[in-house]
């Protein structure tokens, strides 16, 4: 079966099952949304599909292959990349440093190499033009607004080519306008073949952009379907206000 599924995935942390038994399979080539109450273990089960954490049990494929417990460069050399709820940038690296750092994980001495290849730095701009933040090119991450980081990082994940991307909060902390763009960049992208798993909390982006949305409750699916079904869905009301 083609994209993302997971069966039976559980991950504890001390006495916490931050995902109990979870089992999703998202749609290919769509974009779907993962949301849920605080604590309801989204970033846990993001984590333990992207390799960042180990789960204790379950089967995670893609494609059809086995991917469970693999590393995170491993998962993302399958196609997968994902952004993180604290964006994640080098602060003193300017913005084009930034996405060839992203393409030579681990080495950031030789993404910055005089002998950096031509074709990484063209792609590195062709991606800030895409975000449309070419002409913050040479400035350090630092000095780029908290929504101009996330752009940059949404470029950084965009090296790779990934074929299906994980977004943790895309829109958190971002101001309106720039929630907008990365909503019409995540149409587009999509448009082109691209499949999205998107974590939020803001439910207007959440309402508007997605084609499936997967509700967690306690570390589990508790709902699935199209935005305006499971809105209405008494399970998913009752998680929210604490049932
Ligand atoms: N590294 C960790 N160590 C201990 N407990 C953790 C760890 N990571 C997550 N947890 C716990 O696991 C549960 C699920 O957390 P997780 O961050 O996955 O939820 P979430 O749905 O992403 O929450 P939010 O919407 O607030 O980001 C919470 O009870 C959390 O405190």
């Amino acid at each position: 079966m083609k994209g993302l599924r997971v069966a039976g995935l559980t991950k504890s942390f001390g006495g916490v099952r931050a995902v109990d038994d979870a089992s999703v399979t998202f749609q290919h080539g769509r974009i779907n949304a993962l949301i849920g109450p605080n604590g309801s273990g989204k970033t846990t089960f993001f984590n333990c599909v992207t390799g960042m954490v180990k789960p204790d049990a379950g089967i995670v494929t893609y494609h059809d292959r086995d991917i469970t417990g693999r590393g995170a460069h491993k998962i993302a050399h399958e196609g997968i990349g994902r952004s993180f709820q604290l964006c994640r940038v080098f602060p003193r690296l300017t913005a084009v440093e930034n996405l060839l750092a992203a393409v030579r994980p681990g080495s950031i001495v030789r993404a910055l190499a005089p002998a950096r290849l031509k074709s990484d730095v063209d792609r590195a701009l062709e991606l800030l033009t895409r975000v449309g933040i070419e002409h913050l090119a040479d400035v350090e991450a630092r000095d780029l607004s908290y929504g101009q980081q996330k752009l940059l990082e949404l470029a950084g994940v965009l090296m790779a080519d990934p074929e299906t991307i994980l977004l943790d909060e895309p829109a958190g902390g971002v101001n309106p306008a720039l929630i907008e763009r990365i909503g019409v960049l995540v149409r587009e992208l999509n448009a082109e073949g691209r499949t999205f798993l998107i974590v939020e909390h803001n439910m207007d982006v959440v309402m508007s952009l997605s084609d499936h949305v997967v509700v967690f409750d306690r570390g589990r699916p508790i709902a699935e379907g199209p935005p305006d079904v499971v809105r209405a869905d008494p399970l998913v009301l009752a998680a929210y206000l604490g049932g």
